[in-house]
């Protein structure tokens, strides 16, 4: 028995080398979503990001661990340029997006913002209805006409895997739904102008595990059309949904690769101790 275990044991390894192998092999074969070059970040006289070095592809999910305040959440923001709302912030190196440097290459806060949509820790969808949540980018970007609206918030809803929760209420407001299901409405409304990047902050923090469940099952479904790049202090859940996982310590990057590689065989020992949960 203890010899077929070991068998198995060996034939599991070997599977897993080969899935890692195939997984680095389409990895090449996907086109890059967003590159950053040394790319550093002072806040006043805090080295919050030091010389990061990373790259993402698309229809991947990227998980972003490493312990608090390591500058998780402020890697994640400079890649729509939310860091900037800082005004002590500071930065060098650049950060690409398609080949573009999101700093200098003259795309608009804006294209960039709508290109790479973000969804909080907390649900925070706006004091208004489910549609009107939904429909909010939309509107800004001038569709008006009533008919593409209600494609535009169903099409989106549905992505989110809500519709069906909502479709007999959605002139509700949207305070009115749990947590888990305000959640889903903000991916819904980030989903409504139609972006290529995904930043999920914490996603699913403050959610109850079946919530969360809900959500991990999304992201694979969104990873068809979308890169997501999510930060997460769940060591099961970047293992659970990942493709890529990259582990941030005091503001730089120890490791990133692929996540198998580094859950079960990291080259630095403090990958090691911060997924076996030995700190953090
Ligand atoms: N708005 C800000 N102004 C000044 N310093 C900040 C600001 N936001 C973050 N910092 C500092 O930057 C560093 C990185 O913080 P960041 O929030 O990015 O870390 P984190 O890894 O996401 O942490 P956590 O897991 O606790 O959310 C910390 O030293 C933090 O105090």
């Amino acid at each position: 028995m203890a010899e077929l275990n070991s068998v198995k044991t060996k034939v599991n390894i070997g599977t897993q080398a080969a899935d890692a192998k195939r997984q680095t092999i389409i990895q090449e074969d996907k086109e890059i979503v967003f590159q950053s070059n040394n790319f550093n970040l002072w806040y006043g006289d805090n080295h919050a990001l030091q010389d990061i070095n990373l790259t993402f592809h698309e229809n991947d999910i990227n998980a972003i661990i490493g312990p608090s305040g390591c500058g998780k959440s402020t890697f994640v923001k400079s890649l729509n340029r939310m860091t900037e709302l800082v005004p002590i912030v500071r930065t060098e190196g650049d950060i690409q997006f398609r080949g573009d440097d999101i700093f200098t290459s003259g795309m608009s806060v804006e294209e960039l913002r709508t290109r790479v949509g973000m969804v909080f820790q907390k649900p925070n969808p706006f004091p208004k209805s489910i549609y009107d949540n939904v429909a909010y980018g939309p509107r800004v970007h001038g569709i008006k006409k009533k008919s593409v609206l209600d494609e535009v918030v169903e099409k989106s809803l549905r992505s989110a895997s809500i519709w069906d929760e909502v479709k007999d209420r959605l002139n509700d407001n949207a305070y009115g739904l749990s947590g888990g299901q305000q959640q889903r409405i903000c991916i819904a409304r980030a989903l409504a102008v139609e972006p290529e990047v995904i930043l999920m902050d914490e996603p699913t923090s403050a959610l109850d595990p079946i919530s969360t469940t809900k959500i991990e099952d999304l992201m694979q479904e969104l990873k068809k059309d979308y890169s997501i790049i999510i930060v997460t202090h769940n060591m099961q859940q970047a293992a659970r949904v990942s493709g890529r996982t990259s582990f941030f310590y005091q503001g730089y990057v120890v490791e990133s690769d692929d996540t198998n590689v580094i859950f079960e065989n990291p080259s630095d020992k403090r990958t090691e101790d911060y997924v076996s949960g030995r700190f953090g």
